[in-house]
């Protein structure tokens, strides 16, 4: 048995990996691209309003100057911000086919954070509706896993798949009906046991991150004005509080690890207080 310190103390740093984080101007985007240029990534934001993208790599990469300064011994990160709908398969594949070009590297990490959530009673919902929710967070995630793994399967390079799912893909959230949401975020847990089953074969690992109710902009549209709803999700978790941005990292982390998480692949890792123990 090799004991030696790197055979048994996992390594998080991502130096030399170009990672691409959609959902990138949004509220667990801001915490984790912090994360991933600090630990040595180059970070391509991907959401769907450039102006809103460029503006967080702008301030990513200055909190990046100023905050990274003598942390570690490699240069603070690139950072570049593209505006692309995930649920447009052309645009998500020319995207990425931009993202490897413009970084001169071949992405070996994805995140995918874009996502929205909106409430109807199902009996209501609209079909419009239903088809956008499902094309964005369910086909969405699909078409970016596809267009990051392509190149990655023909130059025989090894990657690894983050896709953002949610606890409501396994519970029902009370008391606020979305039956779509639900639906598009049981299908991404699915869809990664999927692909980390056909996949395993190009060291392509897939996972999911499932968190429960964040402090983001996302939740904020629902419980703005709404201080019952806050509380009425916090008396059903465990730890009474909903999660920060923040306490995310250290999953992210974990999984964008090929020391730490190397035999996890397909995996849902929850991450939500405690709720779906109740
Ligand atoms: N906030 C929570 O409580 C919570 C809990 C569980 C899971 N999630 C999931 O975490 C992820 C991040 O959510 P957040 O809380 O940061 O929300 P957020 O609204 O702050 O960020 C989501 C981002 O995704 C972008 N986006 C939406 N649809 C897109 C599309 N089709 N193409 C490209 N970008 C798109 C939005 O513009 C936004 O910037 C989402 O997938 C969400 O479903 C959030
Ligand atoms: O289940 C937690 C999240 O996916 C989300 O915050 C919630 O479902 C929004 O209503």
């Amino acid at each position: 048995m090799d004991y030696s310190y790197d055979n048994v103390v996992p390594n998080f740093r991502l130096d030399g990996r170009l990672a691409i984080l959609t959902g990138g101007s949004g509220g667990l985007a801001q915490v984790i691209s912090r994360a991933l240029l600090a630990q040595g990534a180059d970070v391509a934001l991907i959401d769907m309003n450039l102006e809103r993208t460029q503006n967080a790599a702008k301030e990513l990469l200055a909190w990046g100057h100023d905050t990274l300064k003598g942390k570690h011994e490699s240069p603070v990160g690139q950072v570049s911000a593209w505006a692309c709908n995930i649920g447009d398969a052309e645009s998500v594949e020319a995207t990425f086919t931009s993202i490897n070009e413009h970084h001169n590297n071949i992405a070996d990490l994805l995140i995918n954070s874009a996502g929205y959530c909106e409430n109807f009673p199902a009996e209501e919902y609209p079909a419009a509706n239903a088809e956008g929710i499902m094309r964005a967070n369910g086909l969405g995630a699909f078409f970016v896993s596809q267009s990051f793994a392509r190149p990655l399967i023909q130059n025989n390079k090894k990657g690894l798949i983050i896709l953002i799912g949610s606890m409501s893909g396994t519970i029902v959230n009370d008391p606020q009906p979305q039956a779509m949401y639900n639906m598009s975020k049981a299908g991404v847990i699915h869809l990664v046991r999927s692909l980390a089953c056909e996949w395993a074969k190009y060291n392509i690992r897939v996972n999911t991150l499932s968190p429960g109710y964040i402090l983001t902009p996302l939740t904020r549209n629902v419980i703005s004005g709404h201080s019952e709803m806050k509380e009425a999700w916090e008396s059903k978790i465990p730890q009474k509080r909903m999660a920060e941005p923040k306490e995310f990292v250290g999953s992210i982390l974990y999984l964008a690890s090929d020391t730490a998480s190397s035999y996890t692949t397909g995996h849902n890792l929850v991450v939500d207080g405690g709720y779906e123990c109740w």
